[in-house]
């Protein structure tokens, strides 16, 4: 997968160098190129902002830089078309779904905003020919784009074939489509079997594999019963058998 990023603070994405992402650069998994987008301003100041049309607080991310910026990424592979991918407030909600599915896609580019956020005209051009979401990590407002697509680009990469060591598959994650996709994970617990008097559940050390997953399983409800109730009441009733309902 190709991830093209373009920011005004390329240095925010040091931590894609780093961890289970750089390494996945590293083995040719996922190729990564960062973009400064004051390279495609003209004047001395470098500007990459102007005061919006119509009023209002703040300053508003002029279209001319990013048209160039962008025409000049697409033109890297003229026969691809990335999916291109816009950090907002006001987007749709960047899911474990939306990973997967981005997970998939060949290319992706991102284009990390500050100040107000980015003319709008610039995604009505590139929307009229190719895919153009506009995401939000969450109900909370940043200060910017590039953190959100610090938490995109671990969220998608790590589902990467390669990148997950075999001791782990992204398919048992919570929130992972399939057999109880949107349950929270239940507690997890290594040695020593005792620490500082808290002992490990005692199931746990038992070796009955099915008792110790019917207990995962009873954990992982009431951890979503109590920090995500939305969650549990959303869940298919079919998916849920008369000892889940006692839980
Ligand atoms: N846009 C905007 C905006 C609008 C009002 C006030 C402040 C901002 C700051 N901002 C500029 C770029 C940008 C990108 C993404 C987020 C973002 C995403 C999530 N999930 N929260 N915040 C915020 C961003």
């Amino acid at each position: 997968m190709r991830i093209d990023i373009i920011s005004i603070f390329p240095e925010y994405f040091a931590p894609l160098g780093v961890s289970l992402i750089g390494k996945a650069r590293e083995r040719g998994i996922l190729d990564v190129h960062l973009h400064q987008l004051r390279d495609w301003t003209h004047d001395v100041h470098r500007t990459v902002d102007d005061t919006p049309y119509g009023g209002g607080p703040g300053m508003v991310m002029k279209p001319d830089p990013w048209g160039e910026a962008v025409d000049e990424v697409l033109a890297a592979d003229p026969q691809a078309r990335p999916r291109i991918v816009v950090p907002t407030p006001s987007g749709v909600p960047f899911t474990q779904r939306l990973a997967m599915e981005y997970a998939a896609e060949p290319w992706l580019l991102f284009t990390p905003a500050r100040y107000e956020g980015i003319d709008s005209r610039v995604m009505a051009e590139y929307g009229s020919r190719l895919r153009v979401d506009e995401v939000s990590i969450g109900d909370y407002v940043l200060a910017g784009g590039e953190a959100a697509v610090l938490v995109m680009v671990e969220a998608v990469g790590r589902l990467l074939p390669g990148v997950l060591g075999n001791a782990h598959s992204a398919v048992d994650d919570s929130f992972a489509p399939g057999a109880m996709e949107n349950l929270l994970e239940g507690p997890v617990y290594t040695k020593p079997p005792e620490w500082r008097g808290h002992r490990v559940p005692e199931i746990l050390l038992s070796g009955h594999h099915g008792r110790i997953a019917r207990w995962r399983r009873d954990e992982a409800l009431r951890r979503t019963a109590r920090n995500r109730p939305e969650l549990l009441a959303a869940l298919d009733p079919e998916r849920l058998d008369k000892h889940d309902r006692a839980v």
